[in-house]
């Protein structure tokens, strides 16, 4: 069974203690109690397990506010929830911006109480598991930067553990925007030549002539604009990786180019008829069947030996679905750094749909709709209104997400929960224009502003 929730209560007045007191252990909690703060943090280092504390404002020598601040330079402090007179409701917001988790106006209702109560708990509890998430990505959902705990990705970052340490030429096969960039570079990583240059060239990118230069480099004079000696990328990467994207895309005749350097390990520039001899391996991507190519006379039959000593498939996302939530927190947390917008997470309704998107363009087109969605948000909790563009208006619409205001609440929102994203979404609406905002949600503008203000929503909203 579970141990009872321990809840330590302070409040200077003995009888208001004494009441909540009973209540609380109606309700099940084990009930600590102070009668001021200095009281209070004994209690708190006695009793590091508190599950939650709740503490009056207005006490003398230490106040509530006082009191939260003392305890959260302690690591993982309980959630704090502030009791407060309605005539200080401006205490209550700046409480609330110090980081207490709730407030409760007194004379307190008791329903509201045990709701905040549990809210505060279930919150911490939450963000605890969101932690052990976030560190189990570190220790074991991330491989050199690539997400993904799925069979699918063990088995490639197995193999690369495998081969990286080799000098051998790698071959990566993947759709576009499997992460093929990111898997070279973790093989680079994993080898020796991790001190030397990972040099990368696209292939598809340049014309023909371009990409023989920038590839051999080219001697003064070579051809007309040639007014210098130039390194290619191949010399570039002496001592370490080259990484050809897109080799699928590459002539017959630069690929004769290419065969001939991995046979003989050396290359002469444009224009140059000295051979130079460099210190390279070489790894190379391609989302097209090179067999078919070959057949098609477009691939050189011996450059393939040659360039895939190993094959590393990658697999689409849509195989590895599994991997979508840890992709879609990181990339959540990522963009919400960049563009400091401060995005929590994303509803489970959201993340469910995005789980059964099959992603066309993998990984790269699920993180530019989270960085989409995360730009355009107005709330902290992506929803699938926020994903409409992707998964069409109608299906965000048929299946309105779960939110406060639309559909069911979510189990343990507080009618201030609802009030405020009520606010929150009817502004959105309204393009953030607050008359129009008042009439729908039937106020006055002025009481729109007190709400607003209530709820710290004043500055973002001007
Ligand atoms: N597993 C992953 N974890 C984190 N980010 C990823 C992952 N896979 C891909 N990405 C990100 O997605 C984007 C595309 O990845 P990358 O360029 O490696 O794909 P690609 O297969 O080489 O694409 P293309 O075929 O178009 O060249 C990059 O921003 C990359 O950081």
């Amino acid at each position: 069974m579970d141990s009872p929730r321990k809840i330590l209560v302070v409040d200077d007045r003995i009888n208001a203690l004494k009441v909540l007191m009973a209540i609380l252990a109606d309700e099940g909690y084990e009930v600590l109690t102070a009668t001021s703060g200095e009281e209070a943090l004994d209690q708190y280092h006695s009793h590091p397990d508190l599950d939650v504390v709740l503490a009056d404002l207005k006490m003398p020598a230490m106040n509530g506010l006082d009191l939260f601040r003392r305890m959260s330079y302690e690591s993982d402090a309980p959630p704090f929830v502030i009791m407060t007179a309605h005539a200080t409701a401006r205490s209550a917001v700046e409480a609330l911006k110090q980081g207490v988790a709730d407030y409760l106006f007194k004379p307190l209702d008791y329903e509201e109480l045990s709701i905040v109560l549990d809210k505060a708990i279930r919150q911490r509890r939450m963000s605890r598991e969101l932690a052990t998430l976030r560190r189990r990505v570190e220790a074991e959902g991330s491989f050199h930067g690539i997400i993904g705990t799925s069979p699918v990705m063990a088995k490639v970052f197995d193999l690369v553990r495998t081969v990286g340490p080799t000098d051998a030429s790698v071959l990566i096969h993947g759709e576009t925007g499997t992460g093929k960039e990111l898997l070279a570079r973790a093989l680079h990583a994993e080898s020796p030549r991790t001190t030397g240059p990972l040099v990368c060239i696209n292939c598809a990118a340049l014309t023909e002539s371009l990409l023989e230069g920038e590839l051999f480099g080219y001697v003064k004079g070579a051809f007309t604009g040639a007014a210098g000696d130039k390194k290619g990328r191949l010399e570039l990467a002496d001592g370490g990786t080259l990484f050809l994207d897109e080799i699928g895309h590459m002539s017959l005749a630069l690929q004769a180019k290419l065969l001939r350097f991995l046979q003989e390990r050396t290359f002469e520039p444009v224009g140059g008829n000295t051979p130079r001899r460099v210190d390279v391996r070489l790894l190379a991507a391609t989302n097209q069947d090179l067999k078919q190519q070959i057949e098609k006379g477009k691939f050189l039959g011996d450059l393939v030996y040659r360039i895939e000593v190993i094959g590393l498939d990658l697999p689409p996302l849509r195989q590895r679905g599994e991997d979508i939530p840890l992709l879609v927190e990181y990339f959540v947390d990522r963009m919400s750094q960049r563009y400091s917008k401060p995005v929590l997470g994303v509803s489970s309704r959201a993340m469910q749909a995005l789980m059964e998107h099959p992603w066309p363009g993998n990984v790269r087109q699920l993180e530019n709709v989270v960085a989409r969605a995360v730009i355009l948000s107005k709330g902290q909790r992506l929803g699938l209104e926020d994903f409409s563009d992707l998964l069409g208006e109608e299906e965000a619409a048929e299946s309105p997400d779960g939110g406060i205001i639309s559909g069911l609440p979510e189990e343990g929102a507080t009618i201030k929960d609802m009030e405020r994203e009520l606010i929150e979404k009817t502004l959105a609406q309204c393009g953030g224009n607050k008359s129009q905002a008042a009439k729908r949600l039937g106020i006055s503008r002025k009481g729109l502003y007190e709400k607003l203000e209530r709820y710290g929503l004043a500055e973002s909203q001007d």
